[in-house]
């Protein structure tokens, strides 16, 4: 379809309803009181992303009139080195960010801790009692855990072991720990993980992010599907032909070989992500726009995934590594020449994988399920694939196959929803040509409206909101389908044979073409 074929019909005509149902737009009386207790608090996800999402949503006045925050971590400072280390790192004021950067560092102070020190956690909530007598945060306590992962168990550990786990109710002088993926390594180690974080937290205090569900267009899907007649009656085998979901990225391994080494790309990507996009996609509609009855919903679909048939082997999967190659122009080392990857490593940095799910509405119908590091563009995107149409009454005349209609969900970099439908070209002639109607959300009246990731997490973990957050049982089913997917992968004999090189820069291996079908190509 080329730019000429593509018309804006719909583009952004929309009326613009700002109907409370979005967690954002909850009034600010319903922010709690609360302290911010972040865990590696000298490293990158803190200094990066953290603390600059807590100024913007201050500057925003989205945070609450009583909060504190306290950084901790092995790193040693007082609090006015690690409030004047925070403000160095802080947006220089706009027109549209004034300056409150002094307002906001009041509000930090500093504990210097080292994680597997019990003493240190009672000294910790001896400054939370101050913090709270001072800011007026109500005992309300939210802890962060921007760590590497393998602390996870000791910091949860020593919390409830201080008594720092412990809450008056869920509303009332309240607990919460929030932490990144990986949740585990395999099913094992993530129930092993489950039951530590469960022998101190409820999981309703338990906050587990994945980045993909605070982006906005992921958000959308569950307006989109839900909110419209139109789409729902269509969206099952009857009339889809399979649903395609890919994220292609340009980056490599960058410097985190030594924890993508032991991850590759289906840990990294499937375990969290293209599951969550997935259930999104498939589930039934909630019966309410709530947390619990979405997540539900989405535990379903999980539950609902046909085993991977282990006999078929690579039948259903195809697996890649990026080779040495050029990346906008400019030549990239393979996956092998990367700093700290092994010279023979076998890690896949690409996956192609056919997924069903066994239910009434998806029965037959295949996910292929696509990522993959150092590939041509980044492009994140669904593709909802209708059936052709039962019977061409132009083919006589024609002598062509009509098009059938495609609906793209695209998520980065261009967040639009594109509809192909097919029409006839102007003019005399009786010919067809395939035109989108599109929808942008980074047309320009939307995009002051997009938050950062980290701030839309921090203000549901505030909210107390854990629709956009993994719940465990959802965390175990995904790695009860995968982990047998990575074992056989891990285990075989031929494995290398398996893994297919492709040059960086490319859409992956050429063997996802051959099986499926110009897929790359045609879908990505
Ligand atoms: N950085 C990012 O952009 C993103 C990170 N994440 C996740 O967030 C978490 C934190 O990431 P990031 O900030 O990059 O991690 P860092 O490596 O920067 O670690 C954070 C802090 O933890 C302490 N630390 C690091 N390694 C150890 C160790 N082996 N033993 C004890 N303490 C240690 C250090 O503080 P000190 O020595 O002072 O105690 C360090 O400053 C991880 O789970 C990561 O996967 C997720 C998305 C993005
Ligand atoms: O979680 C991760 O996601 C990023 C991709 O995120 P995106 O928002 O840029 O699409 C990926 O690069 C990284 O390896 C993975 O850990």
């Amino acid at each position: 379809m080329t730019d000429q074929e593509t018309q804006n019909l719909f583009m952004n005509t929309a009326v613009q309803t700002d109907f409370p149902s979005g967690q954002l737009l909850r009034s600010q009386d319903r922010l709690a009181p609360c302290v911010f207790v972040v865990f590696g608090a000298s490293g990158d996800l803190a200094t990066r992303k953290l603390f600059p999402a807590l100024y913007h949503l201050f500057s925003a006045d989205h945070l609450p009139d009583h909060f504190g925050i306290i950084g901790c971590s092995r790193t040693t400072f007082d609090d006015s080195a690690f409030q004047d280390r925070i403000r160095r790192i802080l947006p220089t004021p706009t027109d549209e960010l004034p300056d409150r950067r002094d307002d906001f560092v009041r509000k930090i102070r500093y504990q210097t801790l080292v994680y597997d020190n019990l003493q240190d956690y009672d000294s910790l909530s001896h400054r939370l009692e101050s913090i709270n007598a001072s800011f007026g945060t109500q005992g309300n306590r939210l802890f962060y855990l921007a760590v590497p992962p393998q602390l996870y168990p000791v910091i949860s550990t020593m919390l409830g072991r201080s008594g720092l786990a412990r809450e008056k109710d869920r509303h009332h002088e309240w607990s919460r720990i929030v932490l990144e993926k990986p949740f585990g390594h395999d099913l094992p180690s993530a129930l092993e993980l489950s039951d530590v974080l469960h022998e101190h937290f409820s999981e309703h205090q338990i906050f587990r992010i994945d980045h993909y569900l605070a982006k906005e267009t992921v958000q959308n899907l569950l307006m989109f599907r839900f909110a419209n007649t139109i789409f729902e009656p269509l969206w099952n085998r009857n009339y889809i032909e399979y649903v395609s979901i890919s994220a292609a990225e340009t980056l490599g391994v960058e410097k985190r070989a030594g924890y993508y080494e032991q991850a590759g790309v289906i840990r990294d990507m499937f375990q969290n992500h293209m599951m969550q996009l997935l259930s999104l996609v498939a589930m039934e509609a909630p019966s309410r726009f709530q947390d619990e009855s979405v997540r539900d919903d989405k535990t379903k679909v999980f539950n609902s995934l046909r085993p991977f048939e282990l006999q078929g082997r690579f039948r259903d999967l195809v697996l890649g590594q990026y080779g040495p190659g050029n990346i906008d122009h400019h030549a990239v080392p393979g996956y092998r020449q990367e700093e700290g990857v092994a010279p023979d490593s076998l890690t896949p940095t690409f996956a192609f994988l056919r997924s069903y799910i066994d239910n009434w509405r998806w029965q037959g119908v295949p996910f292929y399920i696509c990522s993959g590091k150092r590939l041509s563009r980044k492009l994140t995107r669904i593709v909802i694939q209708f059936k052709d149409v039962p019977h061409s009454m132009f083919r006589h005349i024609l002598g062509e196959k009509i098009s059938s209609n495609r609906l793209i969900l695209g998520i980065q970099p261009d967040e639009v929803i594109n509809l192909t439908l097919q029409t006839k070209s102007p003019g005399m002639s009786s010919f067809l040509r395939t035109v989108t109607m599109r929808f942008d959300y980074n047309h320009e009246a939307e995009k002051s409206r997009l938050k950062d990731a980290y701030e839309k997490v921090l203000m549901d973990c505030l909210l107390g909101d854990q629709m956009l957050f993994w719940r465990q049982d959802a965390v175990k089913r995904c790695w009860a389908y995968l982990t047998p997917i990575l074992e056989m992968c891990e285990s075989c004999g031929d494995r290398a044979q398996h893994l297919h090189l492709y040059p960086a820069g490319t859409w992956g291996p050429k063997e996802v073409e051959a099986t499926y079908e110009n897929y790359l190509q045609d879908h990505i």
